[in-house]
C-alpha cells in the first residue's frame, strides 16, 4: 500500500517528482490521468504514487475536479499523506490553478494549513521573502514573463497566490529556516491560527529543504515543486512511516531509434534547440502553416524525419522566439495556438514511434502530456537522471504492429522547459542506450 499519493498539475512536473522521490529511495510509479482506485490496487508495493494530470492551464474548475477525483482514488488505495506537484516557476495566472486546487485539497482532507514550496536549489530556484528568483534573476524577469500559456509577471509569490485564494496566505520566511524546524513547526502553528491556509516557505538552499521537509512531515497535504520532496523520506522514515530503498531501477536498453520533439519556447529550451540543430537535423514547424494545413504538416514532418532515423536523433520543433509566439498568438488566438501545436507535436511524436523510435525526448510540459495522452501510455516506471528534475522513464506501449501488436518498451524522457544543460538533448542519449 503506497504511503504518499502524489497529483501533478502536468507530465514533466511529474516525473520530476518521481524522480526525486525514487533519488530519496521510496519506490515510485507515475500513472497518467486520473486513475481508478482498482487501477491502483494493482500497482503491487510501491512507496509513493504520482498521478500525472495535464492541469495547470485548463480551467480552474476542471482542474479543481480532476484533482479532487485523483485525492479520492488516492485515498481509497490508502495513502496517508499527500503532495500536490506543480512548477518550479510557480506557472500560473491570476485565476488559478494553484490556488483553488490547493485549497479544495485542503478542504476534502480537513486540513488547516498546507506550505507552498516551490523552490528546488539544485535547478537555480530559490524563495527568498516570498520572492522567486531563477539562477537569482527575479522570475518576471527570466523570461518566464514570456511565456505562451502562464506569463509570470510577478516574482511576489504572496501576492501572486494571494489573487488566485479564497483564504489568506502566509510567509515563512528564510530566517526562520535559518532557526530551524521547532521555528517553522511554530511560525505554520501561528499562521494556522491566523486563519491563513497556504504559506509560502521560503527555500534559499538544501538544508532549507531538510528543515522545511522534517517541519511538515506530519502534515496532510504538502504543496511545492519537487524540492521539497527530497526533505520528506528521511523524517518518514525515522517517524517509522516507511521503508528507505537504494536508488532508481535500471531501465534495461531499448534499442532502435531516437528523436527529440519540442513545444517548449523557454529560453532554456531555444539553447538546446540552437546546441542540437549544430549537429544533427532538425525541422522546424510554423504554426501558422499548421493552422492552415495540420494534417500535410503532421505528414511531411514525419516524411522528413523517417529517411533520417537511425543514422542518429532528429529533432521537430515548435519552439520560437517570443516575438514570434507572440505574432502566431495575435493570429490564431493563445489557447489555440497552444493546442493546434501541441496536437500536431503529440501526432508528430506518435508518428515517430510508429516509425520505429525508441527513445524520445519531448520538451515541454503541455507537449509532454499532448504527446503521452497520444501514446495512449498508461504508467511510467522512473530510470536514471539525465540533469536534475529530469530522468528517463520507461513506459509499454501497445500501439505497436511488431510481434503481433505485443507492447514494447519505450524510452521518454519528458523535459521540463526550463530543465536541463545546454547539450541535453544529446547527451540524455548518452545516459541511457
Ligand atoms: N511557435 C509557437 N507559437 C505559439 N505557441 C507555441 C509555439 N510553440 C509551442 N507553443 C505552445 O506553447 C506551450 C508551451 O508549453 P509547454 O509545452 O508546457 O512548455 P514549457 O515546459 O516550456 O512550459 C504549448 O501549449 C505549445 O503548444
Ligand atoms: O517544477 C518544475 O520546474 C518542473 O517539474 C515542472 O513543473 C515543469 O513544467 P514545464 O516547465 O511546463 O515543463
Amino acid at each position: 500500500m503506497a504511503f504518499l499519493g502524489c497529483i501533478a498539475d502536468d507530465f514533466t512536473g511529474a516525473t520530476d517528482l518521481a524522480n526525486n522521490l525514487v533519488r530519496a529511495g521510496m519506490r515510485t510509479v507515475q500513472v497518467i490521468g486520473v486513475p481508478t482506485a482498482s487501477a491502483l490496487a494493482g500497482l503491487g508495493e510501491v512507496d509513493a504514487i504520482v498521478v500525472a494530470l495535464k492541469s495547470r492551464t485548463i480551467p480552474a474548475a476542471d482542474a479543481v475536479a480532476q484533482s479532487r477525483a485523483a485525492l479520492a482514488a488516492l485515498q481509497t488505495a490508502g495513502c496517508k499523506r499527500f503532495y500536490f506537484k506543480y512548477c518550479s516557476t510557480f506557472d500560473s495566472t491570476p485565476d488559478g490553478n494553484i490556488g483553488p486546487v490547493a485549497e479544495a485539497l485542503l478542504s476534502d482532507l480537513g486540513a488547516p494549513l498546507a506550505i507552498a514550496a516551490p523552490a528546488f536549489p539544485a535547478t537555480g530556484r530559490t524563495v527568498v521573502n516570498g520572492e522567486l528568483f531563477v539562477n537569482g534573476v527575479p522570475l518576471n524577469a527570466s523570461g518566464m514573463q514570456h511565456h505562451p500559456l502562464t506569463p509570470m509577471t510577478d516574482n511576489n509569490l504572496v501576492r501572486w497566490l494571494g489573487k488566485q485564494c479564497r483564504g489568506d496566505v502566509g510567509l515563512i520566511d528564510y530566517e526562520t529556516l535559518d532557526r530551524g524546524v521547532e521555528a517553522v513547526r511554530m511560525q505554520i502553528a501561528n499562521l494556522t491560527g491566523a486563519g491563513v491556509s497556504l504559506a509560502i516557505a521560503d527555500t534559499v538552499n538544501d538544508r532549507h529543504l531538510a528543515v522545511l521537509g522534517e517541519a511538515v512531515a506530519d502534515c496532510m497535504l504538502v504543496t511545492g515543486g519537487s524540492g521539497v520532496a527530497l526533505g520528506l523520506p528521511d523524517p518518514w522514515r525515522d517517524a517509522g512511516l516507511i521503508e528507505l530503498q537504494s536508488d532508481a531501477a535500471e531501465l534495461g536498453t531499448f534499442g532502435g531509434a531516437t528523436a527529440v520533439v519540442s513545444g517548449s519556447c523557454s529560453a532554456r529550451t531555444r539553447e538546446q534547440v540552437a546546441a542540437f540543430s549544430s549537429i544533427y537535423p532538425a525541422l522546424a514547424l510554423d504554426p501558422l502553416r499548421i493552422a492552415e494545413h495540420p494534417a500535410e504538416a503532421v505528414d511531411q514532418a514525419l516524411a522528413w524525419a523517417r529517411p533520417k532515423l537511425g543514422a542518429g536523433p532528429v529533432l521537430i520543433y515548435s519552439t520560437d522566439a517570443p516575438e514570434a509566439v507572440a505574432a502566431a498568438q495575435s493570429r490564431l488566438g493563445t489557447t489555440e495556438a497552444g493546442a493546434l501545436v501541441e496536437r500536431a507535436l503529440a501526432q508528430i511524436g506518435a508518428g515517430l514511434v510508429k516509425a520505429g523510435v525508441r527513445r524520445l525526448i519531448v520538451a515541454g510540459g503541455e507537449t509532454s502530456g499532448a504527446v503521452v495522452g497520444a501514446l495512449g501510455i498508461q504508467m511510467l516506471r522512473i530510470g536514471p537522471q539525465i540533469d536534475p528534475g529530469v530522468p528517463w522513464t520507461a513506459a509499454r506501449w501497445s500501439g505497436s504492429a511488431e510481434a503481433d501488436g505485443a507492447p514494447v518498451d519505450l524510452g521518454l524522457a519528458l523535459k521540463s522547459g526550463n530543465f536541463g544543460e545546454v547539450d541535453f538533448f544529446t547527451r540524455a542519449f548518452e545516459v541511457c542506450a
